[in-house]
């Protein structure tokens, strides 16, 4: 039988879109194991280039096998292979999607059997948006980002009409934005993603994929209300149709615990080969004494960041686990300095991909050196762990402005990368501010696990959005 036949006939057919990188893929392939379990009929499309990593590093493909009313199907990026997908190299990305994937898409579309009763795309799909109002499908979609970054992205043409963008300088690096509602007192120009910083293409189309992600039947977004309330108020006087659903990863560990399904630690859907061999090494290691080290997936570091960072923490005198991604650094070469060598045999673990969920909710770790990518900073909030914020691109600016100054989980390190500040901020995280980050920490952890618990709002959300796709009825009142 093949999966055409294997499908609840009385259930929707939704194509779930996510853009072809690791924060998009990983978030939205756990919102599809939540609507797999609700029972609605999927097709998830990849790239080839992404569906081909999960084949050789996960069993994922098989874990959806499960599920009958599940297919994967893939689509080319329009990058040749050798492409980095990194950096700011990724947003080339961007352009083959317009000029090659698009028309794909469409006729894939056009044909699909069974025929796609709502298509649920990536929020940085402006392709999946026009495509959809083309054929006249009803779309959700889905940004994997915060709330607040959201939010922010949405009012660059408030900041460009009020005069605050563009960015004058260096020396204008302090000046207050006022025009994002509610974040009037403390967005500060460097808190801006760089592509605020210019005013050129990519600003603009950002801009206009916001704008576009409050017109469709509704907008899901990978947060929870106790977390981005305040902002979220402010986002539904424009849409009023948002579901907040998240933190994912835990709310779908929740509802597979529910249905008695397979541990979640055991599922991974990383592109790269997971080095688990550090879960022994944290075993060993005292209770809170470790620095968890990451910068995820696209982040590109020259040898010199990398060096001021590694003499920080072995200054420090804290343990420390890093993931040193392949490709993190694409100019190594340089000799590394022999105390460095000492200093991590002594205290460290190096790794090239660390399973993060599982790492961030081990008992030896005290705290998380992150580039304020959004999956990175739920998983953090989830566990309770406090955040030392580096933030390297786009929304993570944001997000590491709330982290520290909205929802005092950490320290914000913004563009500075030097060796004494990362010192003093791993001193000041895990001793001299330890017990106040802990406990603000610990107390949005069990707010995270209250929200997709039944009842809570992201739970209550997550089954008011399975109820509008069956019913085909997004009320946008709501
Ligand atoms: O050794 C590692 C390092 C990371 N991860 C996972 O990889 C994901 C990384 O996602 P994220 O923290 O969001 O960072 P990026 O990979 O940089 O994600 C991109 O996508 C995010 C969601 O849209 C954005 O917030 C980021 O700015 C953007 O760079 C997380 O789930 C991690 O658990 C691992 O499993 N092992």
């Amino acid at each position: 039988m093949d999966k055409e036949e294997q499908r609840p006939q009385t259930s929707p057919h939704v194509l779930i879109f996510p853009l072809p990188a690791q924060g998009h893929v990983n978030s939205m392939l756990k919102l599809a194991e939540l609507l797999a379990l609700a029972g609605l009929n999927l097709t998830f499309l990849n790239s080839d280039f992404v569906h081909e990593q999960l084949l050789r590093h996960t069993d994922v493909v098989s874990r959806f096998l499960k599920y009958a009313g599940f297919e994967f199907r893939t689509i080319p990026d329009g990058l040749p292979d050798e492409h980095p997908r990194a950096g700011h190299a990724f947003m080339e990305i961007f352009e083959t999607l317009e000029s090659i994937t698009k028309p794909i898409f469409k006729e894939m579309l056009v044909n699909m059997k069974p025929r796609v009763d709502c298509l649920l795309a990536d929020g940085v799909l402006g392709i999946a948006v026009d495509v959809a109002e083309e054929l006249g499908i009803p779309i959700v979609q889905f940004r994997t980002i915060s709330a607040c970054s959201t939010w922010a992205y949405f009012a660059v043409p408030d900041m460009i009409q009020a005069g605050e963008l563009p960015i004058k300088g260096k020396e204008d690096m302090d000046r207050l934005i006022t025009s994002v509602p509610g974040m009037e007192t403390f967005l500060r120009c460097r808190d801006l993603p760089g592509f605020c910083r210019v005013m050129d293409s990519t600003l603009q189309r950002i801009s206009e994929d916001t704008r576009k992600n409050f017109k469709g039947h509704g907008l899901l977004l990978n947060t929870f209300e106790d977390l981005e309330g305040d902002i979220l108020s402010h986002m539904r006087t424009k849409s009023p149709n948002i579901y907040t659903v998240g933190p994912l990863h835990l709310h779908l560990r929740t509802r597979l615990c529910d249905s008695n399904q397979t541990l979640f630690d055991q599922y991974s859907s990383s592109f790269y080969e997971v080095d688990r061999s550090c879960l022994s090494w944290l075993d060993k290691q005292p209770k809170g004494s470790v620095v968890y080290v990451s910068f995820g997936s696209l982040t590109v570091l020259s040898s010199e960041q990398v060096f001021e960072f590694w003499f920080g923490l072995v200054n420090s005198g804290k343990r420390f686990l890093w993931v040193l991604r392949p490709g993190i650094m694409p100019d190594e070469g340089k000799n590394i300095p022999v105390e460095l060598m000492e200093g991590s045999k002594k205290r460290g673990c190096i790794v090239s991909w660390a399973p993060q969920e599982e790492v961030l909710g081990h008992g030896a770790i005290g705290g998380f050196l992150t580039h304020s990518g959004w999956n990175s900073t739920l998983e953090s909030v989830v566990e309770g762990v406090p955040m030392i914020c580096w933030p390297y691109f786009a929304d993570q600016q944001i997000n590491s402005r709330f982290v520290s100054q909205v929802w005092g989980l950490g320290l914000d390190m913004k563009d500075l990368c030097d060796r004494h500040i990362v010192e003093k901020m791993v001193n000041d995280l895990m001793v001299e501010r330890r017990e106040e980050f802990l406990k603000s920490a610990t107390k949005m952890a069990k707010l995270a696990k209250e929200c997709v618990n039944v009842g809570g709002s992201s739970y209550c959300n997550l089954d008011r959005l399975v109820e509008d796709i069956r019913s085909m009825n997004f009320n946008l009142e709501k």
